[in-house]
């Protein structure tokens, strides 16, 4: 099934929290899943599971918020310091996009790296600033978020499953993790030739499970021939964007996907991304997860690799078809440093000079 030129997936058959206990029960869907990766990197989920009435109440709430005067709002404006609150763009010539929004973290506080510099391993923590009106709106958000990670989980298990990974191969890695929920208002623009609600961009964290009212403007880029695809509302179904995270997992087999929002002159636009990030100390590794011989020999072949452009191969060697593969590379003549190898569950291989300190 298709909705203007987006795969629509329904997950019924994984309705209950759990997987179903017969694989081939969610062949078809985790094949759905597979395609719509790849093509794509993006799709709509029907039958999903999250309650109606936990959507309606926080997009309520929303509404509410955006609202009251801008000086009510500006009260709980983010800054450097805390970067989580309230922020606006309208007022800074469209570069930065026509919308406003309240980005409440579902873990609070959370712990995040004091900058993006290389070499600073200080930590600072981050609190979510919330408005004291409107009063349900703490508990709103709280309970969407409770859905929204259920939903999260299903995802990153289909995910990985589409992978050729095993179903919780993902899950370690957001125990702390530092998802958020945005709040996203676009009003009306006099100008909408002039400005987009967001300009072309790519999420960077695993996925982004998007809820949008029924006004319409999300575009995402189709990579086959570069078109700009309208995602048409499709009510009470989620957007699923797979983001730079599970492009790097995959080691680019899902790439993620370019999308932007455009505005309009009549109406306003009301829209909630939840993004689905890992623990912020979680390794990304540069080549992705391999748990089979034959996407390492598929690396290998990739990297054009070479004796004399060794790799480093990090594995818990427990997975007697890795140990293969690596004696197959060493029979290539590689350079193999074994007291260089982590004790990391499945295989992490990333070339020698990037890593060598
Ligand atoms: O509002 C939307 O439809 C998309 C928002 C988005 O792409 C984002 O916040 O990253
Ligand atoms: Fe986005």
């Amino acid at each position: 099934m298709k909705a203007e030129g987006i795969p629509l997936i329904n997950l019924s058959v994984f309705n209950s929290h759990d997987l179903p206990s017969n694989p081939s029960s969610i062949e078809t869907l985790v094949e759905e899943i597979r395609d719509a990766c790849k093509n794509l990197g993006a799709f709509q989920v029907i039958n999903h599971g999250v309650p109606l009435e936990k959507r309606e109440k926080l997009e309520m709430t929303s509404r509410k918020f955006f609202a009251q005067s801008t000086e009510e709002r500006l009260r709980v404006r983010e800054d450097e310091a805390n970067p989580v609150g309230y922020y606006d763009s309208l007022f800074t010539k469209n570069v930065r996009g026509w919308k406003e929004v309240l980005d409440p973290m579902v873990k609070n506080p959370i712990v995040i790296p004091a900058s993006h510099e290389a070499g600073d391993n200080g930590l600072k923590e981050v609190v979510n600033r919330l408005p004291e009106y409107p009063s349900e709106l703490r508990e709103a958000c709280e309970e969407y978020a409770e859905e929204m990670e259920k939903l999260a989980h299903k995802l990153l298990e289909l995910i990985s499953l589409s992978l050729g990974l095993k179903a919780n191969r993902l899950s370690g890695f957001f125990n702390d993790h530092t998802s958020f929920t945005k709040l996203v208002h676009y009003p009306s623009c006099p100008i909408p030739h002039l400005a987009l609600g967001i300009s072309q961009h790519k999420d960077a964290g695993a996925l982004t499970i998007l809820a949008q009212d029924n006004v319409g403007g999300l575009q995402v880029k189709r990579k086959a021939d570069g078109e700009w695809i309208h995602i048409k509302p499709t009510p009470h179904a989620y957007i699923v964007n797979v983001g730079d995270t599970i492009q790097v997992w995959s080691n680019d087999r899902y790439e993620s996907v370019e999308h932007r929002v455009m505005v309009n002159s009549e109406k306003e636009r009301f829209s909630m991304p939840f993004s689905v990030n890992p623990d912020h100390n979680v390794m990304i590794p540069k080549y992705g997860i391999f748990e089979n011989i034959d996407s390492l020999r598929e690396l290998a072949q990739m990297l054009q690799w070479t004796p004399e452009k060794p790799l480093r191969v990090a594995t818990g060697f427990t997975h007697m078809g890795i140990a293969d593969a690596i004696v197959d590379l060493v029979i290539r003549g590689a350079t193999l440093r074994a007291n260089n190898f982590k004790e990391i569950e499945g295989v992490i291989i990333t070339p020698v000079n990037s890593l060598l300190t």
